[in-house]
């Protein structure tokens, strides 16, 4: 018997825009994601890209504000949507914070109480999820990439980094570069993982590229007009760790672009072409 709940069913694009809800393991509560399914799918299984959001976002953010599924039913990929935070009643969270708690998991494995206990979401988007989805629905098994935005951009960077071979290939729309020394990494890293900023280096881009990761192209956008390029996002520091070892860094800076969705609308179907052409490599 299937563990997925299938909430939504939509019709997009030729394709299916669906919504699951389901128990997860890893972080001890409903979990809510989206799936885009192209037309191909009824032919037969699909390549998936995994999409991250960011802080204060749902699956829902993505799906209503990028206008992926076009692309996506264009070149025969699938979406894999997953949410932000464990949510729920009995899950931690800081509801005066909009980036702390639910809305904002930053993609690590908690190890501090109160959020150990349900926080898991870097289990659960490079492992528990993307198993679920495989054994379930109709993707090809293993052959995937990752993108994301902000923090979810953040997030991608780390899970390709820390699973060599896992992912096809990576991108990022303006994403938290440095997380260990920007104002929204210190606030999350230090709840979840504690003191010891050492162990944030783990989920950090910028110090897994200088830490000797081994190299997988990362491709970067990122608006001019973004508000927080100053003080949260430091591609420079992420520049600066890929010069330093010759790490391929495609960092696209766009004039006037500012954080939004607006500017993800206007990039997202370069992105999913560059993530199609990696995925159809034999
Ligand atoms: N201005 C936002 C800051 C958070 C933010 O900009 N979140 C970005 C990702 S870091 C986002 O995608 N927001 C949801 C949206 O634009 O739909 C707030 O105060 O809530």
């Amino acid at each position: 018997m299937s563990t997925l709940e299938r909430i939504e069913h939509i019709k997009e694009s030729g394709g299916w825009l669906d919504r699951y809800q389901h128990d997860s393991t890893g972080c001890r509560c409903r979990m809510t994601f989206s799936v885009y399914l192209p037309p191909q799918a009824a032919q037969g299984p699909v390549p998936a890209v995994y999409w991250l959001s960011g802080l204060t976002c749902t699956d829902d953010n993505f799906r209503t504000k990028a206008g992926a599924q076009r692309y996506a039913a264009e070149l025969g990929l699938a979406l894999v949507i997953p949410d932000t935070s464990p949510r729920g009643d009995g899950v931690p969270d800081e509801p005066e914070r909009y980036d702390l708690g639910q809305g904002a998991g930053f993609y690590v494995n908690a190890t501090q109480a109160p959020w150990s206990e349900h926080y898991q979401m870097y289990d659960y988007v490079a492992r528990e999820l993307p198993a679920l989805v495989e054994a379930e629905l109709p993707l090809i098994p293993g052959l995937k990439s990752i993108s994301g935005h902000s923090m979810g951009g953040h997030g991608a960077l780390i899970c390709a980094l820390k699973h060599p071979g896992a992912y096809r290939s990576v991108s990022a729309f303006a994403p938290i570069c440095h997380p260990t020394v920007c104002g929204w990494g210190e606030g999350c890293f230090g709840a979840y993982l504690g003191d010891d900023r050492e162990a944030w280096k783990a989920y950090d881009a910028t110090e897994l590229v200088a830490a000797g990761a081994e190299p997988i192209p990362l491709l970067i956008e990122q608006g001019t007009g973004d508000e927080f390029l100053p003080d949260q996002l430091y591609p420079q520091d992420l520049q600066t760790a890929c010069n330093a070892r010759g790490f391929p860094l495609t960092l696209r800076m766009r004039d006037d672009y500012d954080h939004s969705y607006h500017f993800v609308a206007s990039f997202i179907g370069e992105h999913l072409a560059y993530h199609a052409a990696a995925l159809s490599k034999g």
